[in-house]
């Protein structure tokens, strides 16, 4: 059962509308329109005390001037508003509150589990994603930093100095992804060379979902005692299931699959932390980004205990 039934119980939005990580515009909007469908309340009726005071508006850093390093994109832009966030994050986790972010880019995801790392030095993350978001500054095609989250989280590839802050803090054996589908050649290198457990399609095809994320655990969490971040990426889904997203993949997690994974890390009492990344409500017809924002909020629902009996 979960530690937070008896004690806590408040959640705290962290609302963060920003596209840096990547070229599209309108996954800024993600989380505003993710609010805007009704999810504080839908909590509050769960049972939980939600705080949230407004999105995060990163104003003081969005006028910098910002030419490339490398390839890397927007690069003191991203390392300015992940830093912000670690520290929002970090602060609500280190008083016991469960911050749930909502992207906005990939990217964020560098500053939540930063911060999470910082409350919780002995954290795992599951990572959700048709993409494995691992690229270097070396290995990286695109430039978009949303690609590259997790390798700075691990210390991998050449030291950039304007992201000097993030710490390596994450272990590579504390890592797990589940529903990959869509990976770069150096990143399968990355992840073979570091012994990263992953679980793709193929593998949520031939075991079914409950088998893998009993597997996943068993790996990053096997005595079921460290806290868990969990990083949801929406595009883990399928385009059918969450069609208003920057880069969608075909094949991917049934509506059911992805909320089976919500609610089995639910039931661990183990979840600290929570993402739910790239809804881009400005890629689809009306029709489909409701149904995004919708899937958006009943992911986040089933992380937090929501039930269907
Ligand atoms: N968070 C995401 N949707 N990431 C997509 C990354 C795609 C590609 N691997 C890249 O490095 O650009
Ligand atoms: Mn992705
Ligand atoms: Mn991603």
């Amino acid at each position: 059962m979960s530690r937070f039934l008896s004690s806590p119980i408040t959640a705290a939005i962290v609302g963060c509308p920003f596209s840096g990580g990547q070229p599209r515009v309108g996954v800024d909007q993600g989380p505003i329109h993710m609010v805007e469908a009704g999810l504080v309340k839908q909590l509050t009726e769960l049972g939980w005390k939600v705080k949230f005071d407004g999105h995060h508006q990163f104003e003081e850093v969005n006028a910098i001037t910002d030419p490339p390093i490398g390839k890397l994109k927007n690069p003191r832009l991203v390392s300015a508003v992940t830093k912000a966030v670690a520290n929002v994050v970090g602060g609500h986790a280190k008083k016991g509150e469960l911050p749930i972010t909502l992207g906005g880019d990939h990217s964020l995801a560098m500053g939540t589990i930063s911060g999470t790392l910082e409350a919780y030095p002995d954290a795992c993350v599951i990572w959700i994603d048709a993409h494995a978001d691992i690229n270097t500054a070396d290995t990286t095609d695109s430039g978009n930093i949303h690609g590259m989250p997790v390798s700075f989280l691990l210390g991998l590839g050449s030291p950039i100095p304007e992201f000097s802050w993030v710490k390596p803090a994450l272990k590579p054996e504390r890592l797990v992804y589940i529903g990959l589908r869509d990976i770069d050649a150096g990143e399968k290198r990355i992840l073979k060379e570091n012994n990263i457990k992953a679980f793709s399609m193929h593998e949520v095809d031939r075991y079914g979902i409950g088998k893998v994320v009993e597997m996943a655990l068993d790996h990053v969490n096997p005595k079921r005692t460290l806290p868990i971040h969990l990083s949801f990426d929406v595009d883990a889904l399928d385009p059918s299931v969450a069609p208003s997203t920057g880069t969608p993949v075909r094949g991917g997690l049934t509506f059911r699959e992805g909320h089976y994974i919500c609610e089995a890390i639910w039931e661990t009492g183990l979840l600290v932390a929570l993402d739910l990344m790239e809804v881009n409500p400005s890629l689809a017809d009306a029709a489909s980004v409701k149904q995004t924002v919708t899937v958006g909020c009943s992911l986040v629902r089933a992380a937090l205990g929501e039930t269907l009996l």
